[in-house]
């Protein structure tokens, strides 16, 4: 077993950057195989290394083992917190600021590294979701005090403890489960895959802020994560924080009340990469905007990443300041679109091979065809039909797939019917499917519902007396007013004609 980890270790040294080596592989140890069983049993360091591991590397573990081995080998991880040998005493100044190791020192593949201290965010790391706490902390007390202090103290790196990574990864509030590696690609993402590629490579001096836009349920968080996790894969030490915009405002009422900004604002302008999702969730809260702001200017100034998420671009927003919005538009702004039917494919097929699932492909179209607006949808149907297949002891074919999605199909069989088109608007637009019969007129609505019986008449074969009969009883010149109006501003403004394009796109599949 020791023959076969040390040639694992070497082929994995080279498939890898040293970084990713150092990080990841270099302080697993094999523990014993199981001849019988043909399990492999691997320790790793702690929980985060672990599922880190177990996510990105386990599958080409156990194909090295399984050549050598000459028989499918299965690998099981574990923790093996008490066996760590604690970190070699470093003296402060001697600290590195990567992970130790270039990726070829240490040999036996079993010397580990800890991440790099970093002395002066070792107390706003900590902050967690209720700022106070974080004063209440005996690190934040000490990180106060030092700040406090008329000479501050020369920042003295905090001792490497194995856990360390673990806190670090904790804090950051990452899905492990987000990878660059499981997010399926195609003409709905591609642009915006390759700017989170391209950021994750070169944090804070490509495109600040990055600026994803999309529908729901389409991947921009998983994106996000996936930057977050390969910008952690390459430097454990680097701070990192994932926070729903929802999450951002919370914390800035706590601090409020409490009177608890210096912790927030020194927590949040010392991060290295923040990704914050669904900024729209900051319409009309001005005081966390105020905050976001000072944030976003700390860290484009020290080139440090900021990644944004939104149902929609920049100058769509609504009840945000015009100096955020200019600021998210200095970047990079990229759309997520619905996807195409083979990616939708593409992605149960993915899916389902993660749950160690065989999909036919049949079966994968005929899902893929029948839903279509996002992702999410996808997955849910997937999960429903492979419970269903589960419980009443069927193999998944097509019919089955007819039983499980019963529900869902009869609701989209295909077919563009005006309730479809209102849903989808609605849902795009986030009002109530309600507003489309209703006979209020703010501009968030009437909007939305012009631009709805538009599509109505483009895409199905209704007449207009008989659209305006949908939409609330109303008169048919009112339709023929919308669909002019917009079929004209369509030819003039570019966002409007993309969120049509992406409307048509959701309703046609
Ligand atoms: N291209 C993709 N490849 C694989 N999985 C995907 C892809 N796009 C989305 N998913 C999956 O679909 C689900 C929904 O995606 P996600 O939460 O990232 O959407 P979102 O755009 O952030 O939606 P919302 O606006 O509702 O927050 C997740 O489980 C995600 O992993």
């Amino acid at each position: 077993m020791e023959d076969f980890w040390q040639t694992c270790a070497q082929t994995l040294e080279q498939e890898l950057t040293p970084q990713q080596y150092s990080a990841w592989i270099r302080p697993l140890v094999p523990l014993a195989f199981d001849e019988a069983g043909a399990v492999l049993r691997v320790a790793a360091p702690n929980r985060f290394k672990m599922d880190w591991v177990r996510s990105n590397f386990s599958g080409r573990i156990e194909t090295l083992a399984a050549e050598w081995f000459q028989r499918p080998v299965q690998v099981k991880f574990e923790l093996d917190t008490p066996r760590m040998a604690p970190p070699p005493p470093r003296p402060a100044s001697t600290a590195p600021s990567a992970p130790a190791g270039n990726g070829h020192g240490g040999g036996n593949g079993h010397v580990r590294t800890a991440p790099a201290p970093h002395a002066p965010a070792q107390a706003a790391l900590g902050f967690p979701a209720d700022p106070v706490a974080a004063v209440n902390s005996a690190a934040a007390r000490a990180a106060q005090r030092a700040a406090e202090s008329p000479r501050p103290a020369p920042p003295r790196a905090p001792k490497a403890e194995p856990s360390e990574a673990t806190g670090i990864y904790e804090r950051s509030r990452l899905n492990v489960e987000l990878t660059f590696e499981n997010f399926v690609t195609g003409k709905a993402n591609q642009l915006a895959r390759a700017a989170a590629l391209q950021v994750a490579e070169n944090p804070g001096t490509s495109y600040n802020p990055l600026f994803l836009y999309g529908g729901v349920g389409l991947g921009k968080t998983h994106l996000i994560h996936a930057i977050g996790n390969s910008m952690m894969a390459e430097n454990p030490a680097a701070r990192v924080r994932y926070i729903h915009a929802e999450q951002f405002v919370s914390d800035v009422v706590k601090s409020y009340q409490r009177k608890a900004f210096d912790d927030f604002k020194r927590y949040y302008h010392s991060l290295d990469l923040l990704l914050i999702d669904d900024i729209q969730f900051f319409s009309g809260k001005n005081r966390t905007q105020e905050e976001f702001f000072y944030a976003f200017e700390a860290l484009v100034a020290l080139r440090k990443q900021i990644i944004i998420t939104s149902d929609t671009y920049p100058k769509e927003l609504s009840g945000i300041d015009d100096r955020l919005i200019s600021r998210f538009d200095s970047g990079l702004t990229c759309a997520i679109e619905p996807p195409e039917l083979e990616m939708r494919v593409a992605i149960l097929l993915k899916k389902a091979e993660t749950e160690g699932v065989h999909l036919p492909e049949e079966v994968a179209f005929f899902i893929a065809k029948h839903l279509r607006s996002n992702v999410r949808e996808l997955e849910g149907a997937l999960r429903k039909v492979l419970a269903y297949a589960k419980f009443h002891g069927r193999s998944i074919v097509v019919d089955v797939c007819k039983d499980a999605l019963k529900d869902l199909l009869s609701v989209s069989n295909g077919q563009i019917t005006v309730e479809n088109i209102q849903k989808t608007v609605a849902d795009f637009y986030k009002i109530k499917v309600a507003d489309m019969y209703s006979k209020r007129r703010p501009a968030n609505i009437a909007l939305p519902r012009q631009i709805a019986m538009y599509l109505a008449k483009e895409l199905t074969q209704k007449s207009l007396p008989e659209i305006g009969e949908l939409f609330g009883g109303r008169d048919h010149t009112t339709v023929l007013h919308a669909v002019r109006k917009i079929s004209e501003s369509r030819t003039k403004q570019a966002e409007l004609n993309h969120s049509l394009h992406v409307l048509e796109q959701t309703l046609k599949g």
